[in-house]
């Protein structure tokens, strides 16, 4: 168990509650010192739940909604899309993280695969919910092998905090990488192989 149930299950919990976020949003403005009631800002507290309802999209959706198109192409070999572009958000401090995933995968033995954007629409349901970095990786590789019963998967997760670049320790340009491997990606060979096509850009 990687974690990935309970915010699976938590997802069914609440929608997004447009008017309850407005309030806060509002509230934090006059928590920082702020008048929300003028000009400038009037707007704001709407425009930002809005923000919101997009950013975390996530948790109201399942790897199962975006992982629907499998072919039975009797493909063996490894597939793998690298640099997806990410945007997630820290459950820490609610700033952005961003970066990209490689997710690569060896079909199952009758050849069972997905369309390859797919496998950005899955990193867009993980990432858009408030994260941390590992876990991202590991529901993206575990959402996989659930679904395609693949032989193998590797996720790959290079990304950049803005709680690390743009306060607290400030270090811009430092980045993270995480990575999650299963099946018969774990062997060193075949997982040399991965790595050498995720490094090859
Ligand atoms: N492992 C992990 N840590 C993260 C991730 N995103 C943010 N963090 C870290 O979460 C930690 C939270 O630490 P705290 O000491 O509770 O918070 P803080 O006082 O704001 O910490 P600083 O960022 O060091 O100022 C920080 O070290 C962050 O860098 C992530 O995706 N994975
Ligand atoms: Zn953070």
């Amino acid at each position: 168990m990687h974690g990935e149930e309970s915010v699976d299950a938590g997802r069914a919990v609440a929608s997004f509650d447009e008017k309850r976020a407005e309030d806060a949003i509002r509230e934090l403005l006059f928590a920082v010192g702020e008048d929300p009631d003028r000009d400038g800002l009037r707007d704001t507290p709407g425009r930002v739940a809005r923000a919101y309802r997009e950013m975390f999209a996530g948790l109201h959706q399942a790897p199962e909604d975006v992982l629907t198109t499998t072919f039975d192409l009797g493909h063996d070999e490894m597939v793998l899309v690298k640099d997806i572009e990410l945007f997630s958000c820290c459950e820490h401090h609610l700033v952005p993280f961003h970066g990209v995933a490689h997710v690569g995968y060896i079909p199952s033995v009758d050849g069972r695969i997905t369309g390859l954007s797919k496998l950005a629409r899955l990193v867009d349901v993980y990432a858009k919910r408030p994260q941390v970095q590992e876990r991202l990786t590991t529901q993206v590789a575990d959402a996989l092998v659930r679904i395609l019963q693949p032989r193998g998967v590797i996720v790959v997760v290079e990304c950049e905090h803005l709680c690390m670049s743009m306060r607290g320790i400030r270090k811009p340009g430092a980045r993270t990488v995480t990575s999650a491997v299963r099946g018969m990606l774990r062997s060193p060979a075949t997982r040399a192989e991965a790595m050498s096509l995720i490094l090859g850009r």
